[in-house]
């Protein structure tokens, strides 16, 4: 668990980060979500001081972070930049290989990880490990970034605007690769993004920055449903929300005892998806079954609608 407990960080023109307190569960993504400049790098570096607080304490598992010294730190914490940060000059398997070789593992254990995450991120290690990065695309080199951080097998993982430089194809498709991963390896993972449709996406919370302050942490379908003043609405966008708020939930505490005839749903399919199955296949409900296959009730097309209506 990361405990940042009223946090400033001070330069001389004023605070950038002002008297944060935010609790990271273990084993979840926190979206920082904000506009330029409201703070969300420096209190993300906070968390492995690559910059120090003015003000305030980090925790990381109970343990004070100002009794761990830096570069240890952050040897156990991994860390993703936007335009992922490699070493132009050394391979793909050098690169990977950084922290586990800082940390003295063995060239045997250090190779088996490497051909382990290039295998992982679909990068077979006979095509890819002794490439350089410039012989790599935007989304190869994307994730031979993340497969460093992963390396030595961090709990927590920092990822800044990790997806920023991606064309919108290959971003969706590294965001659904990180959610994979996340599920896989339960990693604890903040990440820091000023696009809120990727926040809602992958946050499992979000915590909403403005002007060094975080207005608003919640998730993604409070968020949705209820910002919390005029500024997170307008980050939110107005436009299909009650669609984007039936993306974000399941079916599941919506199924009614009953009857329903035709191709059955699965329990844990987002609203969005049950609802435009049952507008397509023209039903009004539908029979769901569990991951064994056993009915687990009906979902009825009125109250997914009713569901995504503004909360009162
Ligand atoms: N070393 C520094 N000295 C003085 N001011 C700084 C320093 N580093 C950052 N700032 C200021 O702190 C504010 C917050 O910066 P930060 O990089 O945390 O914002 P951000 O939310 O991550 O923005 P962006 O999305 O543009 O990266 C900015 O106004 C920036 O100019």
């Amino acid at each position: 668990m990361i405990e940042i407990r009223r946090v400033t960080k001070r330069y001389d023109a004023g605070p950038v980060v002002d008297d944060v307190s935010l609790t990271i569960e273990p084993r979840t993504v926190m979206a920082i979500v904000g506009t330029s400049g409201s703070g969300k790098t420096t209190l993300m570096r906070m968390i492995n001081r690559m910059i120090e607080p003015t003000s305030g304490e980090i925790c990381i598992d109970g343990t004070d972070i100002r009794s761990v010294p830096g570069p240890l730190l952050r040897r156990r914490i991994g860390y993703v930049i936007q335009n992922h940060g490699l070493f132009p000059h050394r391979t793909v398997a050098q690169n990977i290989a950084t922290v586990p070789r800082l940390l003295g593992w063995s060239e045997r254990e250090i190779g088996a990880r490497v051909e382990e995450l290039l295998e992982l991120f679909q990068m077979p290690a006979r095509d890819f490990a002794d490439r350089l990065p410039q012989e790599l695309s935007g989304g190869q080199q994307q994730r031979v970034g993340v497969a460093r951080a992963l390396a030595a097998r961090p709990n927590i993982l920092l990822m800044d605007e990790p997806f920023g430089a991606l064309d919108p194809i290959i971003r969706a498709k590294a965001q659904s690769d990180l959610e994979a991963l996340q599920k896989a390896t339960a990693t604890t993972i903040v990440l820091v993004t000023h696009d809120m449709e990727e926040a809602i996406r992958l946050g499992h919370r979000i915590a909403v920055m403005r002007a060094g302050r975080v207005v608003q942490c919640a998730t993604p379908s409070e968020i949705l449903a209820r910002p919390a003043d005029g500024f997170v609405e307008e980050m939110v966008g107005s436009g299909d929300r009650a669609l984007r708020l039936l993306a974000v939930e399941d079916i599941d505490g919506l199924l009614e005892p009953g009857e329903a005839f035709g191709a059955p749903l699965a329990r844990g399919l987002n609203r969005r998806d049950a609802l435009a199955e049952l507008l397509w296949s023209g039903r009004e409900s539908a029979p769901v079954l569990d991951e064994r296959g056993i009915p687990a009730g009906i979902i009825r097309r009125d109250a997914l609608i009713q569901s995504a209506a503004r909360p009162a």
